[in-house]
Parts: C-alpha cells; structure tokens; sequence
C-alpha cells in the first residue's frame, strides 16, 4: 500500500526530491499499452494497430515532469504460450520488464477480465511493488455508472494498490495514473538526459515503422510471419536513405506482399515512408525489397538475427 515510512530520517538528505524509476506496462494483447505509452510520453514511439501482438520487443519511452523522471518499459502482451520461439520470445521479454520495474501497471479493457487478464494477473502475485490497475478503452462506453459493477467485481477478486480508469486513445484518466506513479516511485536522479525519449537507436524505429504497415495493411496471420531488418540507414544531404529487408517464411507469402504489380509492397512504403519522414522529421528515401527465409520465427538463430534476443 501507499504508507510513508515510519523510520528515522538519513543524516545526509537525498540531494533533491526528484523521483526515477521504471514503469511496466503489462496485460493480455491489444488492450492499449502502446496507445498509453505513447501517449504518456507524448510521441509517436511504440507502434500501434488493431491486431494483437503488434508489439514484439520492449519499448522504453522516457516522460520527464517537474517532480521527475518516469521510464515507461511497453511489453508484448503476455499470452498461452504457444509452441513457436517467437511466442516463448514475447513472453520472456514481459517478464524481464517485470523483474525490473519499481511499479507495474496491468492494463485491461473496460468491462473485459478474460483467462489472459487473468492469467497476467497471476504473473504479477509474486511481485513485492506497487501494483496498479487502469482499465482502458472507457471512451467505449456511455457513463462511468456502466462500469460500477465490474468495476466492483474486479476489485473484489483482485488486489490492486489503486485502479484509475483511462481512455488512452483520448487521454481521458492519465493526469491522475501520472501522479499516482510519481508518488511511488523512488526518490532518485533522472537516468536520462531531458532531451533523450528513448534508449532504442533510430534504425530500430525505421523498422518498427516499416512493421507498423505490415500489421495494418496485411491480412489475417501474414503479419506475424514477416519481420523487418534495416540493410541501408545513410545520410546524404538532407535526405536519410534506408534500405529495408522484410524477410517472408514462405514464397507464396512474398508474393502477396508484393501484391499484383507490386501495388501492396508500394502501399507498405509509402505509409512507412511518411510515418518515418514525420518522426524523424526529415526527408527520407525507403527502399524496401522482400526476401524468404522459411519458418524464420520458429528459430532461435533467426530470432537473433533479426534483434529478438540479446
Ligand atoms: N476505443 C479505444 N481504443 C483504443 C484505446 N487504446 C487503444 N485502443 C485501440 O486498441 C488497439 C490495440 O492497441 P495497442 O496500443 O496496439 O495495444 P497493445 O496492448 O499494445 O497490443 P499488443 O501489441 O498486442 O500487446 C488499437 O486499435 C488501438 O487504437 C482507447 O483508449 N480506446
């Protein structure tokens, strides 16, 4: 719970009374932990769709505020493991954010509590910090009357140090899940600079980009057999040119994303093309050019190549 300590104060004062530390972001897929990251940091960092699983890596976007520094850590929604190395992959790099956060927020969808809400629940029983709840997505619903009673029922059968109700898609809530981290977060120097968002280099985001389109413009399961590995990130003048890989685990699969004449793959790059020129604001060239290599995400050596384990 939120107690002050009782103990006697240090001699030496913390040199200020500046707060740090690291926030997790955690819950089933597509409940809107990018949509809050992004939003809680006020950029564009972490990529978004309406297909779960979008996110496969751990994300870290920095917010600095007057009483402090928080470091949000985006997770992939943690699922029933499937076989693949991929699924074992996604799940692992929930749990190392984690094991490393000082206060974690379980993210669910107003007025769902499904087996895989419950099942991140049971994955943070163990964790000896501050646990909060925010129940996303409110804007999908007529009046905060509505969700009394689930609002009750999950309260009852759960514990949570607090529950704040939040519509990241509009911003609805997240004054007050600000403040209610700040408060619980330890009293400590900023780890990053003021001007730095996030430790991910700018290649990495080419490809999360890049990415992005693929889960939005791609039907049923083809996005989750595609990755993106950047080939090319060089300046020339005032341009960035980037040569993008996306690896395909079939032939047939290539041939699709090409789409006829090449109008998909097209569409793929002109979307990515401008999403990058927004976020890196600059003028950039995006070569893209598909390749197979066959059941990529069922390898532990592929996973690595492409930058899924250290
Ligand atoms: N109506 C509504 N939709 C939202 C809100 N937040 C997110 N969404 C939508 O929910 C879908 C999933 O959002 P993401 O932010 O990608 O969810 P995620 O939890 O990061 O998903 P994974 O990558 O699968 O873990 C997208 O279509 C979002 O636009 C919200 O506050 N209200």
């Amino acid at each position: 719970m939120d107690t002050e300590e009782s103990t006697p104060q240090p001699i030496e004062p913390a040199k200020s009374d500046q707060r740090c530390g690291l926030v997790a972001l955690v819950g089933r897929p597509n409940v809107g932990k990018s949509t809050l990251l992004n939003r809680l940091i006020g950029y564009r960092l972490s990529i978004v769709s309406p297909k779960p699983q979008t996110t496969r890596h751990r994300i870290l976007g920095i917010a600095n505020r007057g009483q402090g520094q928080i470091i949000y850590l985006d997770t992939p929604g943690i699922h029933q493991a499937g076989k693949s190395a991929m699924n074992r992959q996604l799940n692992r790099v929930a749990q190392q954010a984690l094991d490393e956060a000082d206060v974690v927020i379980q993210v669910i969808e107003a007025m769902q509590w499904r087996d895989e809400d419950q099942q991140v629940y049971q994955a943070l029983e163990n964790i000896q910090r501050p646990r909060l709840l925010a129940i996303n997505k409110t804007d999908t619903q007529k009046s905060k009357q509505e969700l009394l009673p689930f609002i009750a029922k999950v309260t009852g059968a759960h514990a949570f140090d607090e529950i704040y109700l939040i519509s990241a898609r509009r911003g609805d809530g997240l004054d007050r899940l600000e403040q209610g981290i700040l408060k619980r977060l330890p009293q400590a120097e900023p780890m990053f600079a003021e001007d730095e968002i996030t430790d991910r280099s700018e290649r990495f985001l080419a490809a999360e980009r890049v990415r992005e389109q693929l889960m939005r413009l791609l039907n049923q399961e083809l996005p989750y057999s595609t990755t993106v590995e950047i080939e090319q990130y060089q300046r020339e003048g005032k341009m960035l040119r980037i040569g993008a890989v996306i690896w395909v685990e079939r032939e047939g699969q290539k041939a699709i994303v090409i789409g006829a004449g090449g109008e998909q793959l097209k569409r793929i790059g002109t979307a990515a093309r401008l999403q990058l020129e927004s976020l890196l604001e600059t003028k950039v060239f995006l070569g893209l050019f598909v390749r197979v290599r066959e059941n990529w995400s069922q390898q532990d050596a592929a996973l690595k190549q492409f930058g899924y384990t250290d």
